[in-house]
């Protein structure tokens, strides 16, 4: 197992107590892509920073590869909504600092990078700055970046959330290929039933707060699709399953 989660319980003090996180147990196998929906609010975001250590649980314990995670580390990357690039720093630069802060040599620092910016598309962009970028861009050298530094797992906490809808989508393809050619495992925050369905292995719905694990399903749309995902996304299975997984999002909102 690669991931584990056994009874997460999370709680904020601000004026009484906020219950984040009831008490939540998930594992995650190498190489799966999991999905998490749920309601705003409901505490996704605080389950992918105590799954990177970047908070710990009021209760409950997260092992990674067997050891208990304490703090951040690049066993576990991370990918936030908002690409955090060095503005000073050109786009190879950004996806070999971390390799550098650990000492790799120069030219094995490079053939690393050259690999990953392939990875990604961006060759032709690697003596740009951050700026010169488009939001679709800097995030394929976000995770790049990440992907140098050859982590067990990726968080991303929706990623593309703050792409236009025709990007969002070419964004999702490139990560399925980019999944595909690395066999990385990828934990991946949502807001997007049709995004969930068009990436995952695995649906994992939370609740409203405090939060548990309300449905946690197998899902296969994403090793039919190719290079591109219109005629799997236009097909009737998808859409019932996505119009399923609305309407269980919708009621729990509702009660
Ligand atoms: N450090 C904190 N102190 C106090 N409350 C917090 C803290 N972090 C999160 N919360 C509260 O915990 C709840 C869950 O927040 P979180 O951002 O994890 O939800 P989310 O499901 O990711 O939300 P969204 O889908 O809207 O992004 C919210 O009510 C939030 O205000």
């Amino acid at each position: 197992m690669l991931l584990e989660l056994e009874g997460v319980y999370q709680a904020y003090e601000r004026k009484g107590t906020i219950e984040v996180l009831h008490d939540i147990h998930l594992s995650m196998d190498e190489g799966e892509f999991v999905c998490v929906l749920g309601p705003s609010g409901c505490g996704k975001s605080t389950l992918l920073r105590i799954i990177a250590g970047i908070e710990p649980p009021v209760q409950g314990t997260v092992r990674c590869n067997g050891h208990a995670v304490r703090r951040p580390d690049r066993e576990r990357g991370v990918v936030f909504q908002q690409p955090a690039l060095y503005p000073w720093l050109t786009i190879e630069g950004n996806i070999e600092f971390g390799l550098k802060m650990r000492h790799m040599p120069k030219a094995d620092r490079r053939e690393v990078a050259r690999r990953y910016l392939e990875l990604v598309g961006l060759e032709e962009f690697r003596d740009r700055k951050p700026y010169e970028l488009s939001g679709g861009m800097k995030q394929r050298a976000a995770i790049a970046r990440v992907l140098a530094n050859d982590p067990s797992i990726i968080l991303m906490d929706e990623p593309f959330g703050a792409l236009d809808a025709f990007t969002k989508e070419q964004m999702q393809d490139a990560l399925r290929q980019i999944w595909r050619a690395t066999g990385k495992t990828i934990f991946f925050i949502t807001h997007d039933v049709e995004e969930a369905l068009a990436l995952g292995t695995r649906i994992v719905v939370m609740s409203p707060r405090p939060a548990v694990i309300h449905a946690d399903l197998p899902c296969s749309f994403t090793h039919a699709m190719g290079e591109g995902s219109r005629t799997v996304r236009a097909s009737q299975a998808f859409i019932e399953q996505r119009e399923t997984l609305v309407n269980m999002i919708h009621q729990m909102h509702a009660t």
